[in-house]
């Protein structure tokens, strides 16, 4: 995940050089002690010469102390960096209905504030816990050279505290495993709270609403529980450190009490192994820290192995532009739903006009859907322009599809700048000439700096019949050959309905024209009439007077919707 894996090597080398020259240092403690108390020169060095090699350690491990931070932040930087282009590449390769599953909300999550912590591990736990770890076994390797008794001392301390590691981490991991589904269920009901307020307001609900009280008492009964594991696991830690102390400290007296060692150096020795258990527990902190970030790695490993679209190398060849045929396609969104098509086969000619009728839930949208490639089917074939979906690049079926769905987003930019994202290079008149259609001019004179208003994020600051002109205006400025338009009924005024009419009309010149239908006129000016039932399967296929002739559900439908839009005319 670096990109540059050269910069690692200074990283290492620098906390280890860190490592080597603290535990030297503090291992020269000793004989410093010992010279100073015998008054003669131990290994050949007196105490001012020990003096010497204590203050050189010192500088040179603040100098490589200032190396390390540096190599282990560029390290961190060249991570993050490399981090976000991994993922950036990866979320370009997903399927787009990757984009509406519980993986792209770990993805938001991820890249606003959990990248940083990943980031955290170089810059902050792995270079200390190098050092550290060095530290130790040069104590350890200079207690051994002091006295081999000594050296049994502090060896065996090490899989004592190797144990406490372990069974600490263990006991982290427990307890995470009990709180952390909680609080991301929290989490998502704070976050319902905050944006259906509307919603929980109408119905009364705004002081209390059960599913958050619901979420706060289960994740605050999971945080008890956890927290008395976490508890147990640091509480072990200090019990042990402390116990390791005592038996340091009882052994070392007993070897001065029998005169295996001298009174000063055994008390040298009780303040170099006081250090020594130190170092042992920083590096129990930071292995326990690097175990914290393991559920962010394990997401991100979910994020980057997420399965990418497979994509052919070259495109495919267009054999008949235009055209969209679904050919006994079978789909569902999990593999434990129910499809949401079943054996649906379809051809809508190019530049001929193909409304989806059917009840709510049978599968329109997402006949849109897999038009678009947001999923792969998994019985049949897509094709558009007369190639399978599957053998062309995205690239290349983007270019063939504008969309006008239900959900426009707009950028927060200007209102032109939103507009000219249908095509960057279309000529003053082109663009006047869709804005016009589109019915956008009306909503730039209407707006206080006119074209050059900013829409906010998302297009906050335009109505849901406002966006979706503004989508149809990219649509025709797009002139791709296949429009997919959701008419979406929320956003049908009678204004709208208008400017809709005159864009499916110019759009139809030039395109293959598949819409979702809600009103009656569009309905009947389509060429085919796909109607679905409410299982996601075809029910009838043909045009207007066809289907109505063979009565069943569709003409059913037909009298039932002309006697809802009949009523609401006459209002
Ligand atoms: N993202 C999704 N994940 C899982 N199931 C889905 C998803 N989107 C739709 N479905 C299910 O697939 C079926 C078809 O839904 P679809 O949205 O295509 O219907 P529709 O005909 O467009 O409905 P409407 O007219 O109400 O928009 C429904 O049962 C729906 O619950």
């Amino acid at each position: 995940m670096i990109s540059h894996p050269e910069k690692m090597r200074p990283a290492v080398a620098a906390s280890i050089a860190v490592g080597a020259v603290e535990g030297l240092a503090l291992a020269a403690v000793l004989p410093t002690i010992s010279a100073l108390a015998q008054g003669s020169a131990v290994w050949g060095l007196g105490f001012a010469g020990w003096l010497w090699i204590l203050a050189i350690a010192s500088a040179a491990s603040f100098g490589l102390n200032y190396l390390a931070e540096r190599a282990n932040y560029a390290v961190a930087l060249d991570f993050l960096l490399s981090l976000h282009r991994l993922v950036g590449d990866q979320v370009a390769k997903q399927p787009l209905g990757w984009f509406a599953r519980p993986l792209a909300g770990a993805l938001s999550r991820m890249v606003s504030s959990e990248l940083m912590s990943a980031g955290e591990i170089f810059a902050h736990m792995f270079g200390p816990l190098l050092s550290r770890t060095t530290a130790a076994v040069v104590i350890v390797i200079a207690a051994w050279f002091w006295s081999p008794a000594l050296g049994l001392i502090l060896t065996v301390a090490i899989p004592v505290f190797v144990l406490i590691t372990l069974a600490s981490t263990a006991l982290m991991r427990t307890g995470r495993a009990i709180h952390e589904p909680a609080e991301i269920v929290l989490a998502d009901r704070v976050v319902e709270y905050a944006q259906c307020q509307g919603a929980i307001r109408s119905c009364g609900r705004s002081d209390h609403y059960p599913a958050l009280d619901r979420a706060l008492e289960s994740a605050y009964g999971a945080k008890t529980r956890a927290l008395w594991l976490e508890t147990v696991g640091m509480l072990l830690s200090g019990m042990v450190t402390q116990g390791v102390v005592v038996v340091l400290i009882t052994v070392t007296g007993s070897l001065a009490v029998d005169g295996t060692l001298k009174p000063i150096p055994a008390l040298a020795f009780i303040g170099l192994a006081l250090r020594f258990t130190s170092t042992l527990s920083a590096i129990t902190t930071s292995a326990m820290a690097l175990e914290s970030r393991r559920p962010l790695l394990d997401g991100l490993d979910d994020v980057l192995t997420a399965q990418a679209l497979p994509e052919p190398e070259v495109p495919a060849v267009l054999c008949s532009p235009g055209a969209v045929e679904l050919d006994d396609v079978t789909f569902s969104y999990s593999p434990d739903a129910a499809p949401a098509l079943r054996n649906v086969s379809m051809t809508v000619p190019a530049r001929s006009m193909a409304a989806l009728v059917g009840p709510s839930g049978a599968g329109k949208t997402t006949v849109a859907r897999v038009i678009s490639r947001f999923y792969d089917v998994q019985g049949g074939r897509v094709l558009v322009g007369g190639a399978p979906v599957r053998e062309q690049t995205t690239e290349q079926l983007m270019g063939q599809l504008s969309m006008v769905f239900q959900d426009v987003y707009l950028f927060d930019d200007t209102l032109m700048a939103n507009v000219r994202l249908g095509r960057a290079d279309a000529t003053e008149a082109e663009v006047s000439e869709a804005v016009e259609l589109a019915g956008v001019a009306e909503i730039a004179q209407r707006l206080p700096d006119g074209w050059d208003t900013r829409v906010g994020e998302g297009g906050r600051a335009l109505s849901g019949g406002e966006r979706q002109r503004v989508a149809i205006a990219r649509a025709l400025l797009k002139k791709a050959p296949v429009v997919l338009l959701d008419e979406a009924t929320s956003a049908l005024d009678v204004e709208n309905e208008a400017h809709i009419v005159a864009a499916v009309d110019k759009l139809r010149e030039k395109a293959t024209v598949i819409i979702i239908a809600h009103r009656l006129a569009t309905i009947a000016r389509a060429d085919t009439i796909i109607a679905l039932d409410s299982d996601g399967r075809i029910e009838a296929q043909g045009t207007h007077a066809e289907l109505l002739d063979g009565g069943g559900t569709y003409a059913r439908f037909w009298h039932r919707l002309q006697s809802a839009q009949g009523w609401q005319l006459t209002n």
